[in-house]
C-alpha cells in the first residue's frame, strides 16, 4: 500500500465568489488552496441571515419532558420542509436572532414551536451541519421540560405566518424503536441528527445481561 503524500500547506480560502443570491440563500465558488499547494474551487451554499454577532446560524433543541408518574419524553416536531418535499421528523430548531445568546434562542423556539417552557441544562460547541455543502452551524442544546408546572400542562403553540409544526412525544427509552415505528407508518424523513441521538440512547440503555456471551 502506498503511503499519502504528505501535505506541506496549510489549506486556506483565497476567494469566496457570489454566483446567484436570494432572500435566504446564496450559492458561491469558494477558491481555496489545497494541501498539496494546488489552487482549486469549490461551490459553497450559504444563509444570508448570518448574523455578525451570533456565535451559530442557528440551534437545534434536545428537550426532555419530565412529568410526574409519566415516562421520560423527547418533544419532536414534524413539518413540511418545502427543500426536501416530504414531512420530516426534527428536533425543534430554529435560527438565532442578532445579538441573541444559542440559550436564549432555544428557549424562545422551543416556547414558539411547542408552548413548552424549558431550563437549559447543556450546549454544545459550535457544530457544521453539511460542510460538504454549506458553511452552516448550529449549536445543540439541551433542555428540561418541568411538565408538572402549571405553565407546561397545555402548552400553546405561538407559530408565525407559514409555519405549521405537529409536535410528538416519544418515550426516551424507546426513542429509536418509536422512531422506527414511525417511519414504517408514515412517508416522513427523520433528521440525521435525530436518528443518531436515538442510536446513542438505545447503546446507553443497553443492557448488560443481553450480551451473547451472558444469555443463556
Ligand atoms: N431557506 C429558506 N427559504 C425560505 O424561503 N425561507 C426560509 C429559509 N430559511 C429560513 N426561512 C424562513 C422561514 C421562517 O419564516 C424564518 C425563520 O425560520 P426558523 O424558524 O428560525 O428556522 P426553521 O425552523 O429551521 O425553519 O425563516
Amino acid at each position: 500500500m502506498s503511503s499519502p503524500k504528505k501535505s506541506t500547506t496549510v489549506p486556506h480560502v483565497v476567494k469566496e465568489e457570489v454566483i446567484a443570491s436570494g432572500k435566504w440563500v446564496k450559492l458561491e465558488k469558494t477558491t481555496y488552496i489545497d494541501p498539496s499547494g494546488n489552487t482549486r474551487t469549490w461551490e459553497t451554499a450559504k444563509r444570508t441571515t448570518r448574523q455578525a454577532n451570533t456565535t451559530a446560524d442557528g440551534v437545534g433543541i434536545i428537550a426532555i419532558l419530565k412529568r410526574t408518574l409519566h415516562k421520560d419524553c423527547v418533544v419532536m416536531v414534524k413539518q413540511f420542509r418545502p427543500p426536501m418535499g416530504c414531512y420530516t421528523l426534527e428536533f425543534p430548531a430554529g435560527l438565532i436572532d442578532d445579538n441573541e445568546s444559542a440559550e436564549t434562542a432555544a428557549l424562545r423556539e422551543l416556547k414558539e414551536e411547542t408552548g413548552y417552557k424549558g431550563e437549559v441544562v447543556g450546549v454544545t460547541p459550535v457544530t457544521c451541519l453539511d460542510p460538504g455543502l454549506s458553511n452552516c452551524t448550529t449549536q445543540i442544546v439541551m433542555v428540561n421540560i418541568n411538565g408538572d408546572d402549571i405553565e407546561n400542562i397545555n402548552p400553546t403553540q405561538q407559530l408565525g405566518d407559514g409555519e405549521f409544526v405537529e409536535v410528538i412525544l416519544l418515550p426516551l427509552d424507546e426513542f429509536q424503536l418509536k422512531i422506527d415505528e414511525l417511519l414504517k407508518k408514515e412517508k416522513i424523513v427523520v433528521d440525521s441528527k435525530v436518528y443518531i441521538y436515538a442510536m446513542g440512547m438505545s447503546q446507553a440503555f443497553f443492557k448488560p445481561r443481553e450480551l451473547p456471551v451472558l444469555k443463556q
